[in-house]
C-alpha cells in the first residue's frame, strides 16, 4: 500500500517519520528515557497514518526509516517494517478519543513514575506547573486483572480517557496523565510539543515531590494564580506562546 502513494503523500509520510524519529531522540537527550523505555508517535488523520517508534530499538542506533507506519486502527501498513512499540494500542485509543491531539509521548521518566507508583495526582503547587497544566495532573485508576489479560495496552488508553471524562477535563488544557503503577503519557497538537509537555511533567513532578518534603502542608496555587499563568500562555487571549 505504501508503495502506491502519490509523490506528495510519500513526502508527507517521510516528513512524519523524520519528526517522530527526532521526537524520540529528543526524549533520550532530555534524559526522560533510559534504555528503550519510551516512545513517541504522530497521527495524520487526513491520510490515515500513525507513525510510531519501533519496539525495543535503542535510541543510539535508531534511524528515521525504521519508524513504523500503521493505519488509524494500528494495523501495520508495511509488513517488512519492525514491530511497532508495544504501547501502540494506547496511542491509537487516545488518538480516537482525543481528536485534537496529533502527537503522543510515553516515558518512564523518574519523577513522574514516582508519582504514578504512589497512585497520586500531581497537585499544582506553582506557576511552573500552571504555565502548562491547568490543574492537577491526574493519576488513573488501576486496571483490573481481566483488563490486563484481555487488552492491556488498549485498556491503558481506556482508563486514561475514562479519567478525563469522569472529571470533565479538557485534554489540551491538561496535556498529560499518570497511569497508576506505570508512568506518564503526554500529548499535544504536535509531537514536538508533546515532548515538551513530557519534559515539563517530569520537572513539575520533581518540584512537587520536594515541595511536599519541605512543607507537607503546602496549599495548592490559588485559582486566580492558576488562571493568570495558564491563560496568558493558552487560548484566545494568550499574551505569548502557543496553544
Ligand atoms: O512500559 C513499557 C514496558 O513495561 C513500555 O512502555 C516500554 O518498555 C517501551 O516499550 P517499546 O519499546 O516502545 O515497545
Amino acid at each position: 500500500m505504501l508503495n502506491k502513494l502519490t509523490e506528495r503523500d510519500a513526502k508527507v509520510l517521510s516528513d512524519m517519520k523524520q519528526r517522530v524519529w527526532q521526537a524520540n531522540l529528543a526524549l533520550a537527550k532530555a534524559g526522560l528515557v533510559v534504555l528503550t523505555w519510551g516512545n513517541a508517535s504522530e497521527i495524520n488523520r487526513e491520510l490515515g497514518f500513525i507513525v510510531i517508534k519501533p519496539s525495543g530499538v535503542p535510541y543510539e542506533t535508531m534511524t528515521a526509516d525504521q519508524m513504523v507506519v500503521t493505519d488509524l486502527a494500528g494495523n501495520l501498513l508495511d509488513q517488512d517494517s519492525l514491530r511497532p512499540s508495544s504501547d501502540l494500542p494506547t496511542h491509537v485509543y487516545l488518538y480516537q478519543h482525543f481528536t485534537e491531539v496529533n502527537g503522543i509521548v510515553h516515558t518512564h521518566s523518574k519523577y513522574a513514575v514516582m508519582w504514578a507508583q504512589s497512585g497520586r495526582s500531581i497537585p499544582p503547587y506553582g506557576t511552573t506547573h500552571a504555565d502548562t497544566f491547568y490543574g492537577p495532573i491526574p493519576c488513573t485508576r488501576q486496571l483490573t486483572q481481566s483488563e490486563v489479560e484481555a487488552a492491556y495496552e488498549r485498556d491503558t488508553g481506556k482508563v486514561i480517557v475514562e479519567c478525563f471524562e469522569k472529571s470533565d477535563l479538557d485534554p489540551l488544557a491538561v496535556p498529560g496523565v499518570l497511569t497508576i503503577g506505570h508512568g506518564p503519557f503526554t500529548w499535544a497538537a504536535t509531537v514536538s510539543k508533546a515532548v515538551e509537555n513530557a519534559v515539563v511533567l517530569d520537572e513539575v513532578a520533581h518540584m512537587a515531590l520536594f515541595t511536599e518534603l519541605l512543607n507537607n502542608d503546602r496549599p495548592v496555587l490559588p485559582s486566580y494564580m492558576l488562571d493568570k499563568h495558564y491563560f496568558r500562555k493558552h487560548g484566545a487571549n494568550a499574551y505569548y506562546g502557543q496553544k
